[in-house]
């Protein structure tokens, strides 16, 4: 596809709370934030609020305050129908949110449906689609697997390559790293990068990580703590180091590294 818009979310003033009226608490004060083209990570410690912001951008968290729309259309994403949703945004969930009893290859195919629609006949351009997702994540292998077949890390590439079906232009991935092994971590990083700078059709991606080594090789970082972003920059930004060693107190520890960009290691002996 040629000639693909990029959108970009503009959220403004975002505030959620959750648990109910009388024990509710506010996991979102107030963040405005704009995606931009490319690679993002959003970092920060257990329970900073990474998971419902990024829900909230994707238009399926509920707002107590604010807004999410799509530029350069306006769409508001909580109002839109879902099927125009899909065709600018594609989420990856935390948890897996699939049946178990589909194949690897049909799961995958479900990108492709939630892109044209539940009526919509797949074509033979739909089935190099699927088949090239399947190939970017490394799961042609067990495409006729059934997923509960299939091992952590296995599951992750196949949920991962029906995101990349749909072929929206904005990805928004909930720790895509969940369960992989050090090579596809590496391979997912250089997959990040590809899609956000040399195919065709770049995607501006989103991802939550808690693999600060992989966090650190993205274009840009948001930092957030208790549902306020602290910092938001490209890592070697002083600010946003600052706040990296800040909201996880320390455990961590950043130097630069021969490319010039920032490296992480555990302070195990602190
Ligand atoms: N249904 C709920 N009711 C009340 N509080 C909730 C509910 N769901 C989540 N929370 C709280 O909201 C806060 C933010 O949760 P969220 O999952 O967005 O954090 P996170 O940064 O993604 O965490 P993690 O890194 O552990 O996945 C947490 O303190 C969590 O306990």
């Amino acid at each position: 596809m040629t000639g693909r818009l990029n959108p970009h979310l503009f959220a403004r003033d975002l505030r959620v709370r959750l648990g109910g009226p009388k024990a509710g608490r506010d996991v979102l004060h107030g963040i405005t934030l704009d995606t931009s083209p490319g690679w993002t990570a959003l970092v920060g410690p257990n329970g900073a609020g990474k998971s419902t912001l990024l829900r909230a951008l994707a238009g399926l968290q509920p707002l107590s305050d604010g807004r999410v729309r799509l530029q350069p259309h306006g769409l508001d994403v909580h109002s839109a129908p879902p099927a125009v949703r899909a065709r600018h945004l594609a989420w990856l969930a935390q948890q897996g949110d699939i049946s178990g009893e589909l194949t690897a290859q049909e799961t995958v195919a479900l990108g492709r449906i939630a892109r044209l629609g539940l009526l919509a006949t797949p074509c033979a351009r739909d089935l190099a689609v699927t088949e090239n997702a399947m190939r970017l994540t490394g799961c042609i292998a067990w495409r006729h697997r059934r997923l509960h077949e299939l091992s952590g890390g296995e599951r992750q590439r196949v949920l991962l390559a029906r995101v990349l079906a749909t072929q929206a232009p904005l990805l928004l991935l909930d720790e895509p790293t969940t369960h992989l092994d050090a090579p596809h971590q590496v391979a997912l990083a250089r997959l990040f990068r590809l899609l956000a700078h040399d195919s065709d059709t770049p995607c501006a991606i989103l991802t939550v990580l808690h693999d600060l080594p992989i966090a650190l090789q993205a274009d840009r970082l948001l930092v957030m703590e208790g549902g306020r972003l602290r910092a938001d920059g490209p890592p070697g930004d002083a600010a946003v180091q600052q706040a990296l060693v800040e909201v996880f107190q320390g455990a961590i520890r950043l130097e630069r590294g021969p490319d010039g960009r920032p490296r992480v290691t555990l302070a195990l002996d602190g």
